[in-house]
């Protein structure tokens, strides 16, 4: 059973996304927009360390290999880590779009189980863009790009300016982070960009 609430379907005036030119080639690693983030950050010794590349378009590809620690039931991956996988490949498209958006809203459909020790290759598109609201879809396969579909998504992301991560990030990791040069320096390459 699946199918999607009329929330991530893109209205009429939506436009088709369009690739900025300063977004990494295709084949280009992405890297973490937050060494401390669960989804990509190599600081997190039990995160996914999801490791995205960019793709054609307004795409994105990453991997995931589930360790034990990421079980829900035995043996299996825990559904709210595979959401997160999702989630986290969503994300890495902001600099495809070189904007900074969070997650909305994020429907996932579980198709198959995950098995420990399966690498699943996540892939992720935006499908339209209609002001600041971002309509994007994902899918993860098992063990090969073209294994079949474990899990797939369809999600809206909102446009935010970096304020809010600001104002409501508690404020121990915000200091630290502006502390962190290379923390900056991903922020500027959103901020220098219309
Ligand atoms: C110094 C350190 C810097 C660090 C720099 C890091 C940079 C790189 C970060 C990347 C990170 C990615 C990581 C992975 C992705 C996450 O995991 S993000 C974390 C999870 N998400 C969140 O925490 C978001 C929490 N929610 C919110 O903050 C707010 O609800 C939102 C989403 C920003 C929207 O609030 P808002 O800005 O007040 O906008 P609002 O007017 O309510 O909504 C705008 C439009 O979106 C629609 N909308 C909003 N929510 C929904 C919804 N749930 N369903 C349907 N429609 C919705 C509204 O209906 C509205 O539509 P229109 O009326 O315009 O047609």
């Amino acid at each position: 059973m699946s199918g999607r609430t009329p929330a991530l379907t893109p209205p009429d005036s939506a436009l088709a996304p369009v690739r900025h030119p300063d977004a990494p080639a295709p084949g280009e690693p992405i890297g973490s927009h937050y060494e401390h983030c669960f989804g990509c950050g190599g600081e997190q010794p039990h995160g996914l360390h999801l490791a995205a590349k960019a793709g054609e378009g307004v795409s994105v590809t990453a991997e995931f290999l589930v360790r034990p620690e990421h079980q829900g039931a035995p043996g299996l991956a825990h559904g709210g880590l595979l959401a997160t996988a999702l989630d986290d490949t969503l994300g890495a498209l902001n600099w495809l779009l070189r904007v900074i958006s969070v997650t909305g809203r994020l429907e996932t459909d579980y198709l198959r189980p995950v098995p420990v020790g399966s690498v699943l290759h996540l892939s992720a598109e935006v499908t339209a863009v209609d002001g600041r609201k971002i309509y994007a879809t994902a899918e993860g396969r098992l063990n090969a790009p073209d294994g079949p579909v474990a899990v797939r998504a369809d999600a809206l992301f909102v446009e935010v300016k970096v304020e809010h991560f600001t104002e409501n990030g508690r404020p121990e990791e915000i200091r630290a982070a502006m502390d962190d040069p290379d923390q900056i320096r991903r922020v500027r390459a959103f901020e220098v960009n219309p």
